[in-house]
């Protein structure tokens, strides 16, 4: 970016492209770290746009926009207006990102102060939605795999001035939920590699979601299929994590085999998460997830969908939350030992130890391989199979048989640990902390 003297990752899309990205509206997010929206607004306003109440009054031609009614860090301007080079977006005071993209981090309501991962987070607008909604207060661990994205989140996120980013360039499906570095993680936000087939924005397609680069394609054969299998693997890694206690999991996707039959498959494989109900799930958006894939009515209305008639990209959105809460100093004790190599200390209390001793035993279940053996909850690298007790997994029964594995990627695009490939070291790219 630097050496052709682009001022942000949208001045690098050729202008003849830029034309064509005019699809949906134009959604500014307000970066809470650096302003409010009531201050944005005034801006605005100053600059000559009319700030109306009802989105049938919005017109380019008329310089208007408004808030969004779901989603309180976000204004809506008409299809076209072009706003790359408006100064609160040169100087990162707002993010040009779309709606349905905006919705992850506000299922997820990161705490400031509290821990956050982001586990496939490049180029890193939910990642620094995340921190914008955390006052810039506590840590946010961010991976990815492809170290050229991982570089464009770098530079996104310090133009939004996030300060408590620390980025790894690896597989998330490498990395230890049980390491002490985790334990205070409480929320993941899990936007995996997807087909893609819900983008309509091609500014979005080039500049926000889906896979590793390249263009969203028509899937092909087991295309679907291998995607869905290593998002299941993404989320069911996630819950390894012992301090998380809310997750959300999005793609830009619009097949169902992506989506509600990804989140019945991964409700049917374990039971210490269940669906956040539909009022912590952007209760205000009408469209909500189809009954297909093994999600019930009641199920899908707890998810959201967006489309292009919503005036967004094809997106989809679900939240999990943990049912029962972890005894977290208990887990915390026991790492302790583990990774000092001593006898464990005496426990605070007997039910504690009990406590602690149950935990273990959950696990110990939660990541039992597929030939229905123990894989050991303290293993360096826990294979994230999915426990296959439930086996009425409606991703498809054949999938749901074999377990999930995240030992490959499942397909071109998607990304698990590759076989045969070199692997990316783990190494911390860039560590900020306050
Ligand atoms: C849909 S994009 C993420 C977009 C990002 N959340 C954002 O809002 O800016 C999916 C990302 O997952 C990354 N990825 C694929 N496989 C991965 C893996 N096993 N571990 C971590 N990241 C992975 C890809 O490199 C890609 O950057």
């Amino acid at each position: 970016m630097v050496e052709t003297g682009a001022q942000s990752i949208e001045d690098l899309i050729p202008l003849a492209l830029r034309d064509t990205a005019t699809a949906t509206f134009r959604y500014v997010r307000v970066n809470l770290i650096a302003t409010t929206v009531d201050a944005v607004i005034e801006v605005f306003i100053r600059d000559g746009f009319k700030l109306v109440e009802d989105v049938k009054m919005l017109n380019v031609n008329a310089h208007r926009f408004m808030r969004d009614g779901d989603l309180s860090d976000v204004l809506v301007f008409p299809p076209g207006t072009v706003l790359h080079l408006h100064p609160l977006y040169v100087d990162g005071s707002v993010v040009l990102q779309d709606k349905a993209s905006c919705m992850p981090a506000h299922v997820v309501q990161p705490q400031p102060g509290s821990e956050a991962l982001d586990a496939c987070a490049a180029p890193g607008n939910k990642t620094s939605h995340m921190v914008s909604l955390m006052a810039n207060k506590g840590r946010v661990h961010a991976f990815d795999m492809d170290s050229r994205r991982m570089q464009t989140l770098v530079e996104l996120t310090t133009k939004a001035r996030c300060r408590i980013i620390e980025t790894q360039c690896m597989s998330f499906l490498d990395v230890d939920p049980l390491d002490p570095k985790y334990a205070q993680v409480e929320y993941a936000l899990l936007d995996p590699s997807c087909s893609g087939s819900g983008i309509v924005n091609r500014m979005d397609a080039l500049v926000d979601s889906y896979a590793s680069g390249g263009r969203p394609q028509e899937p092909q054969g087991g295309r679907l299929a291998g995607l869905a299998e290593f998002q299941m693997s993404i989320i069911m890694h996630a819950m390894r994590f012992p301090a998380v206690k809310r997750i959300s999991y999005s793609t830009c996707s619009v097949h169902v085999e992506e989506n509600e039959a990804v989140v019945a498959a991964v409700l049917a494989a374990q039971d210490e998460f269940g669906l956040a109900p539909a009022e912590q799930v952007i209760p205000t958006w009408k469209r909500r997830g189809v009954a297909e894939g093994g999600l019930t009515p009641e199920q899908a209305a707890c998810v959201v969908r967006t489309l292009p008639e919503d005036g967004t990209n094809g997106f989809f959105v679900a939240g999990f939350v943990r049912q029962k809460p972890t005894d977290v100093e208990a887990t915390r004790l026991h790492l302790q030992t583990i990774w000092a190599g001593r006898p464990a200390p005496q426990a605070a209390s007997e039910p504690a130890q009990n406590q602690h001793q149950q935990t273990n035993q959950k696990k110990r279940e939660f990541n039992k391989s597929a030939d229905g053996k123990p894989a050991g909850p303290m293993k360096k690298k826990p294979k994230p199979t999915v426990d296959t007790r439930k086996q009425n997994s409606s991703l498809n029964g054949q999938r749901a048989r074999s377990a999930v594995t995240a030992s490959g990627p499942p397909a071109a695009g998607a990304g698990g640990t590759s076989k045969g490939k070199k692997r990316p070291k783990r190494r911390v790219t860039s560590a900020v902390t306050q």
